[in-house]
């Protein structure tokens, strides 16, 4: 090989690279080769709402660098956060899978997920076709607004913790501890098992 440019010596047209980015190119690097495991919470409550959950599951399995490990079963929840009746209903699920992108990128997939399933921003809390939060990746805590790790309410809602306890009794939400104590410490009123709906993990 020829070596131009041995130890030692500078290529004077070569821009140092700042260490922030080496940095980033490193963590990236890292994320690439390691697959971290992420939960996302799945809600709907328009439409058909187990149609709108099991698209959502398929358009995730179809990204690059996603693979959905375990589906959770169907629950039916009264809207949280809301005057009750209000609102329809709510069917909830998670996914549990292994990633290769880094959070940033999943956020972006999983918003571009609530687009294709045409979701309108219009209230807060407001009815939706679609919902797809990051509930967390790996044991990554962020208080980033744009990206929260874990998700900040994940904790006190048990139309999450019921059905990610059902795919992972060991479960734990980094910073806040076991699943299932979560579980205990919250109402499960108005989160009711749907035994008979099911949605499908990808092949
Ligand atoms: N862990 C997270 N998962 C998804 N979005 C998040 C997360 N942390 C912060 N966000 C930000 O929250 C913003 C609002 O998200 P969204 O409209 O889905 O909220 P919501 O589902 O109505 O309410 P909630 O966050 O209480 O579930 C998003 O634009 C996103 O940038
Ligand atoms: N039952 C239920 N209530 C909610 C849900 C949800 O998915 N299920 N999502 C919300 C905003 O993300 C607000 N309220």
């Amino acid at each position: 090989m020829t070596a131009f440019f041995t130890e030692g010596q500078s290529d004077p047209t070569v821009q140092p690279v700042p260490a922030s980015v080496v940095e980033k190119v490193d963590a990236a690097d890292t994320t690439l080769h390691n697959p971290r495991w992420a939960v996302i919470s799945l809600g709907s409550n328009l439409g058909n709402r187990l149609d709108n959950l099991q698209g959502a599951i398929d358009a995730l399995e179809d990204t690059p660098g996603v693979r959905i490990k375990a589906v959770s079963p169907v629950y039916e929840t009264e809207p949280w956060g809301v005057a009750p009746g209000s609102q329809p209903s709510y069917f909830n699920a998670v996914v549990v899978l292994k990633t290769t992108l880094p959070p940033s990128s999943l956020l972006e997939r999983a918003q571009a997920v609530e687009e294709a399933f045409h979701r309108v921003r219009a209230e807060h809390w407001g009815p939706r076709t679609l919902d797809v939060d990051i509930v967390a990746y790996a044991d990554v805590v962020s208080d980033d607004p744009v990206l929260t790790l874990p998700h900040p309410r994940a904790h006190e809602r048990a139309f999450v913790l019921a059905p990610w306890h059902d795919v992972d009794p060991e479960a734990q939400l980094p910073g806040r501890g076991p699943v299932g104590r979560l579980l205990a410490t919250v109402t499960r009123e108005g989160v009711s098992p749907r035994a008979d709906l099911e949605l499908q993990l990808p092949e």
